[in-house]
């Protein structure tokens, strides 16, 4: 019994051992069917262990009822059935582990499965849907429930995706399609599932949405599409740790460089910089690349043929996912055109038109600029204001171009005449300014400026003719003739104008003396304007006497203006400027109407009928109605035209001389006398001076001046008398101060004379009387006198003089004396000396170098040097010029000295002889 119980008992335990396992598979509810089936089969094994089995059996039915493992078989009794029910409750608890397991299984793969973002479906080999996950729902909007037993056509799946899984439902395999669904771009991976006999049993079927990564593709494809065909250069670059180099260059690059794209690729783009690397842009570029930034910069970049473009580049950082920056992308765009005109613009607006220099503007910008840095460092700077003379002229007379072409010129030669960085400035018409950096003092300047004159006064070929101008400078110097710009350029104009005061082609620095000046001017501008409104005019007169009869043949009218604060002004101080300011014709016509009326009242008084002269401005004499004028004035004063005289200066008359001969013509028709004023001063065209119908030559005074003393003024007055007798035109002498003067100029034949000597030009008053009284110029002081063997003895000691003195009286001759070279001239002007005795020694000058000019200026004269010293070079030199006749020593002896006196006497009578080609001995008598 126990056997068979034990066999039931292991009969029973395989059974329930069988359940267990159909458990563990999953199948507990059939199991504890099974396990019933086997209490009814064991049943007959005896009613003892009935109760027994019916406890387990009622544990078991528990279980099963309600699926609950923590239900435990009783186990007591220590039998067989004990044993049993530990067996039993052991395997409930192993049931229980691989159940749990089993459903974390289970909840784990549903929960990857409804996860994933695929949709994730089998189908059966009838194409019905066996298994989908929760994605149904997005991609085909269906519960999953609802899909499970739908073919493909009812889900929406057909046309080629469809017969591709009835193909492979068919013969096996996988797939991969995409496809459009609902505008979505999906994607299906189809795999043949075969099951243990290798038979196609379902069709898998991985979905995804493509659709974003399609789009990105797409939009990446476009992009690549457009950087290809954009016009504008694009060049990829890659980031700092690969240095920059170039990736990708698209076709634009290629078309603007000159480069190709296997000639770029792989190198920096520094390349495109060329030498030029010292660009602002780069900088900034380097800065942005470094920080990695965007940026726009402009550069200055080089073609493959070295041309230069100018590139407006932006560059941006291209980050991958994670921020890091990969890359860099720059587009070009060639500004050059846009460049170009902007920086024409620019320099229109800094830049004269016509020499291409600095204008006003660009100029203030540079001085202030200078002076900044010169204000820091301690420096000078030289301002130039320059300004062309008579540039006028040229325009008037060659035409405005002749002009532009003769300031381009000007231009040219400026900018060669000063340092690169220096500037050279054009501020409009034929005014220029330069500014000299940097002088360390005047002597730099005052080079630079040797240098300018020289230059421009270079003939130049205009129009077809070769021309020559000069120009006038006025120099400021930063700092101490200004702090600023603005009063530099003034300061610089007011010393040009003491330059054009000065005669032009010279240049000037400016002065505080020279401002006063300026403001002075600035004073008589105002009070020119309505001086002859106040009536502040006068006329002076000067007197003009004839050399042979010592009478007074004319007067001179010279206008003088009685400024009510200046006080009185002489003209050269104001008909400069009122020419300037274009006053001098009514100013010119007053004078006309005021001397003509004077002279017709002298006339009318019985004071005298002399002709009245007046000074005629250059502007006057080419005043188109003059002659009318004159005629007018003239008429009503009344006076006849033989009364006046006109004095033009020799420069004005021969500016044009066939427009001064037509003019000149007119007032002789007319009847008026014309005198050449100045005369010796301008550059007379004999040729023309022969046309000339004038009356008289007035010598000028800077002649007149030293012709005592300097042997050229003699002879060119010498010249001017011969010339104008050879003419038939009388010579006046003008500024006659001494009698030596006098007396020389009469001995060479002038005619008249004029100057202080007589009279300096006087009130009308103090001339009525002059005239009225006849005044005459005493007739002993004209010409030099002549009285027979007159020897003159210069010797700055004044005993040497009377011990010679003494013994030179046995001659008979007369002595004249001199202590100086100086008072010798004197004397020579005003006697007929025929010997000369001097000392070497003197304080003005060498006995020797006296002589020398004694020659040239009377040469008949014989010329001895008594001397204790011998200077045998400078006396030898001057017996072989001929200057010295003999070298006689201290001290000396009576007899014999007396001889050589003598013997000189004869030379000298023979020499006049010969000179004057005479035949008769001049008188002898000692
Ligand atoms: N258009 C006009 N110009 C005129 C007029 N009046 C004068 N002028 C011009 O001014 C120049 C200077 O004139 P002024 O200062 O009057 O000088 C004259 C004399 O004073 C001076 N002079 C005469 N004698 C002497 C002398 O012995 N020594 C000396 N140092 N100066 C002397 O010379 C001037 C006369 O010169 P000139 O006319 O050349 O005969 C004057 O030259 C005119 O150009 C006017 O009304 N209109």
């Amino acid at each position: 019994m126990y056997r068979h119980i034990t066999l039931s008992s292991l009969a029973l335990a395989a059974v329930l051992l069988t359940a267990a396992g159909m458990i563990a598979l999953g199948a507990l509810h059939w199991g504890l069917l099974l396990l019933l089936a086997a209490w009814y089969g064991s049943h007959r094994f005896g009613r003892a262990v009935v109760s027994r089995i019916a406890a387990l059996r009622h544990t078991a039915s528990e279980i099963a009822r309600s699926g609950s493992f923590d239900l435990k078989a009783e186990v007591d009794g220590g039998n067989e059935f004990s044993s049993l029910a530990e067996s039993f409750n052991a395997m409930m608890d192993r049931l229980r582990t691989a159940y749990v397991q089993s459903q974390a299984n289970e909840t784990e793969i549903k929960s990857l499965l409804d996860n994933s973002p695929h949709l994730i479906a089998r189908f059966d080999r009838d194409l019905r849907c066996m298994y989908v996950n929760r994605q149904v729902q997005f991609y085909f909007d269906l519960h999953p429930e609802r899909a499970l037993g739908k073919t493909p056509e009812e889900l929406g799946i057909r046309g080629s995706v469809r017969t591709q899984m009835a193909r492979l439902a068919r013969e096996g395999g996988e797939a991969v399609y995409e496809y459009d669904h609902g505008g979505r771009s999906l994607e299906t991976h189809f795999v043949a599932e075969r099951d243990a006999d290798g038979n196609i049993s379902s069709i898998l079927c991985v979905t995804r949405d493509v659709t974003a990564r399609r789009v990105a593709e797409e939009g990446l494809r476009l992009a690549a599409r457009a950087i290809e065909s954009s016009d504008y250069p694009i060049v990829v670059t890659s980031a700092a740790q690969d240095g920059f180099l170039i990736r990708y260059v698209n076709p634009a690059f290629v078309r603007l460089t000159g480069y190709s794209a296997e000639e770029a690729i792989g190198r920096n783009c520094r390349f495109l910089h060329g030498d030029d690397r010292d660009q602002p842009g780069l900088e900034e570029l380097r800065a942005a690349l470094q920080e990695e930034r965007e940026v726009h910069v402009v550069l200055r970049n080089y073609r493959k043929d070295g041309s230069r473009f100018w590139n407006e580049l932006s560059v941006s950082p291209v980050r991958d996912a994670n921020g890091a920056v990969t890359h860099f992308v720059s587009e070009m765009v060639d500004v050059t055109a846009r460049r170009e005109a902007q920086e024409q613009l620019e320099h229109q607006a800094t830049h004269d038109p016509l020499t291409g220099l600095p204008n006003r503007n660009l100029l203030t910008d540079r001085l202030m600029q200078a002076i900044s840095y010169a204000q820091r460092y301690q420096r000078m700077i030289a301002v130039a204001f320059l300004d062309l003379d008579k540039f006028k002229h040229v325009n008037d007379t060659l035409g405005h171009d002749a002009g532009d072409q003769l300031l381009k010129i000007v231009a040219e030669r400026l900018s060669d005449c000063v340092r690169d960085s220096d500037t050279v400035a054009r501020l409009g018409g034929d005014e220029f300014v330069l500014v000299l950096y940097d002088q360390a003092n005047e002597d730099i300047t005052y080079h630079a400026t040797q240098r300018v004159l020289s230059s421009i006064a270079e003939p130049m070929v205009i129009a077809g003719r070769e021309i020559t101008v000069t120009c006038s400078i006025g120099f400021a110097v930063y700092p101490q003739d200004g702090a600023d710009a603005e009063t530099l350029i003034r300061n610089a104009d007011t010393a040009m104008y003491r330059a054009k005061e000065l005669g032009r082609d010279n240049f000037q620095f400016y002065t505080e003396e020279l401002h006063a000046r300026i403001n002075e001017r600035l004073a008589m501008e105002t009070g020119l304007r309505r001086a002859l409104e106040h009536d502040e005019f006068e006329l002076h007169y000067q007197p003009r006497v004839d050399l042979s009869s010592g009478k007074v043949t004319a007067v001179e009218a010279l206008i003088r203006w009685n400024h009510p604060e200046l006080g009185q002004i002489e003209p050269l101080r104001f008909v400069p400027l009122a020419e300037e300011l274009g006053l001098i014709h009514r100013i010119g016509e007053w004078v006309l109407h005021e001397s003509c009326r004077q002279q017709a009242a002298w006339q009318k008084a019985g004071v005298a009928d002399l002709p009245v002269s007046i000074n005629i401005s250059g502007i006057q004499f080419v005043q188109k109605d003059f002659i009318k004028l004159l005629s007018r004035v003239l008429r009503e004063t009344p006076l006849d035209p033989s009364r006046l005289e006109l004095e033009i200066t020799e420069s004005l008359s021969m500016q044009d001389p066939e427009n001064s001969i037509r003019v000149l013509r007119e007032l002789k028709a007319l009847g008026v006398r014309v005198a050449i004023d100045d005369f010796g001063t301008g550059y007379s065209n004999l040729h023309f001076m022969k046309q000339f119908p004038v009356d008289i030559i007035k010598l000028d005074r800077s002649f007149v001046q030293d012709i005592v003393r300097n042997p050229e003024d003699l002879a060119i007055s010498n010249a001017v008398i011969s010339m104008a007798h050879s003419l038939h035109l009388k010579v006046t002498a003008e500024g006659v101060e001494s009698v030596a003067q006098l007396a020389l100029l009469a001995d060479h034949g002038c005619d008249e004379m004029q100057g202080y000597y007589f009279s300096p030009p006087l009130p009308m008053e103090q001339c009525t009387a002059l005239l009225r009284e006849s005044r005459t110029l005493p007739m002993e002081k004209l010409g030099r006198r002549q009285v027979n063997r007159t020897i003159l003895l210069i010797d700055d000691e004044p005993h040497v003089l009377s011990a010679l003195e003494r013994i030179l009286r046995r001659t008979g001759c007369r002595i004249l004396t001199a202590n100086s070279a100086l008072d010798a001239f004197d004397l020579m002007a005003m006697h007929e000396i025929g010997v000369i005795l001097s000392d070497q020694r003197m304080p003005e000058m060498t006995g020797v170098e006296f002589f020398a000019r004694i020659r040239n200026m009377y040469p008949a004269t014989v010329r001895m040097i008594l001397s204790g010293y011998a200077d045998v070079d400078a006396v030898t030199n001057a017996i072989n010029i001929g200057a010295v006749y003999k070298f006689l020593n201290k001290p000396w002896d009576a007899n014999e000295l007396c001889t050589i006196i003598s013997e000189a006497f004869d030379k000298y009578e023979d020499d006049v002889l010969r000179l004057s080609g005479g035949v008769e001995r001049r008188a002898v008598a000692c």
